[in-house]
């Protein structure tokens, strides 16, 4: 489990930072200082943090001792300080602490816990730094580096398109306008027709004397812009506003694909999904095996035990299903109803995955009070080397309402 250091003396601002610790981050295990006597004492027994919060002064440690401790150690650290003093904070940020936040409002420990939050997770984050001055992109990418993002360099419009075919993950690009062979703007033109800004981010600089050169960088499609020189502060903002944003599209786009229940894709997204599914498995002359699965005696169940108990017998499943079928693409399509995409497994190896499931199914105990019960399902399984959804579906459906009429708890295959 990651590990996050905060030293703070204010009770106070401790029971603050505990709350935000407790809800954004849930699954990373906190250590709380008062002291630096007492942060030294946590050092002794596991210094392996990947981040702190650190309060300026304590009271054994009124100049900032505790934070050169810390720093010491190669831990990243978030500056909490209750004055803000110019020289301090720029004495600070050329040490290279991550940020330096004023104790002014709740925001700024929001802010603080959320940043601590990101740190665990931007080395996953591919930042691209265009720019033909290699002492630019060493700044730029010092700065991204404290905030442990994974960088990749460029050193024109050219190098930067070939690094993103290289590498389409990359999340953000932040490009000067002003290189040889191919500018900012030509490079952001470029990378619009294949990469939308709901997926990809770019950032471009211009030095302030440009003037309107800033603002162009957005008609051409950037999302942002920055005057060169910046604060370091100024540079974070953006950055973490731009990569939020991002990330805010793909939490609404995936909130969509899901059914609200189960959290598994919902009909739409699977249809959409399965196009590309079969296009791939089509071109590698693979086997597609496909397979509809129909919980037995629902409305019995719901009559039975009630509408909640029948929710979760339909959560118990989606789990059971997310650990059988993590390899393929699988859907609540119905009520209670789910569909699955094998692609790459024969008839026999597809009826025998679908069967280990329903075998895991029905041995599960499901409880309403102290009365204990158990649920099975119905399934088809039709494979195909080449051929369409609806097809399969019709099919698989056909062989689903055999299994029903056969006496439920069973698969059928098409051969
Ligand atoms: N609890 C719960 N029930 C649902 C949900 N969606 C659909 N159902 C119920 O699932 C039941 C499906 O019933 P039927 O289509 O008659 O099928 P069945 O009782 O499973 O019978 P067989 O399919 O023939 O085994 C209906 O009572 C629906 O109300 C849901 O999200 N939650």
């Amino acid at each position: 489990m990651a590990r996050l250091l905060v030293v703070e003396d204010s009770n106070t601002v401790m029971r603050v930072l505990k709350h935000l610790a407790s809800t954004r981050l849930p699954t990373v295990d906190t250590v709380f200082t008062q002291s630096f006597a007492e942060t030294k004492q946590a050092f002794g027994q596991n210094s392996d943090f990947y981040a702190a919060i650190v309060d300026l002064t304590l009271p054994d440690a009124l100049n900032g001792e505790v934070v050169d401790f810390v720093m010491k150690q190669g831990i990243p650290c978030i500056v909490l300080t209750g004055d803000f003093n110019e020289k301090r904070r720029k004495q600070l940020v050329d040490a290279g602490v991550v940020d330096y936040v004023v104790k002014e409002s709740r925001h700024a420990y929001h802010y603080a816990m959320k940043l601590a939050s990101r740190l665990r997770t931007n080395d996953q984050i591919k930042v691209l730094v265009v720019d033909d001055s290699a002492m630019s992109r060493k700044h730029i990418r010092n700065l991204l580096e404290r905030q442990l993002y994974n960088v990749i360099e460029a050193e024109d419009g050219l190098d930067a398109i070939e690094q993103i075919s290289i590498q389409p993950d990359i999340r953000l690009i932040i490009t000067d306008f002003e290189m040889p062979n191919m500018d900012g703007f030509k490079l952001v033109n470029e990378i619009r027709t294949k990469f939308d800004k709901r997926g990809l981010a770019i950032i471009g600089l211009s030095s302030q004397e440009s003037g309107i050169l800033s603002a162009q960088f957005i008609k051409h499609g950037a999302n942002d812009f920055l005057n060169k020189p910046f604060y370091p502060e100024e540079f974070y903002c953006r950055i973490t506003q731009n990569l939020e944003a991002i990330e805010l599209i793909e939490e609404i786009e995936d909130a969509a694909n899901r059914d609200y229940l189960t959290g598994l894709y919902n009909r739409r997204a699977f249809f959409e999904f399965s196009k590309t599914v079969l296009r791939e498995a089509w071109a590698h002359q693979l086997p597609v095996s496909f397979s509809l699965i129909d919980l037995d005696n629902f409305k019995y169940i719901n009559d039975h035990y009630g509408h909640a108990v029948g929710d979760e017998v339909l959560k118990r499943f989606a789990t059971l299903m997310q650990r059988y079928c993590e390899k393929f693409l699988f859907a609540r399509v119905g009520g209670e109803e789910f569909a699955l995409i094998m692609s790459g497994l024969d008839t026999t190896k597809a009826l025998a995955l679908v069967n280990g499931l329903r075998q895991a199914f029905v041995e599960q105990t499901m409880e309403c009070g102290a009365t204990t019960f158990n649920v099975s399902f119905s399934g088809g399984v039709v494979t195909e080397s080449n051929g369409n959804l609806d097809a399969m579906y019709n099919k698989a459906d056909e062989l689903l309402y055999r299994a029903k009429e056969a006496g439920r708890n069973m698969v059928l295959a098409d051969d």
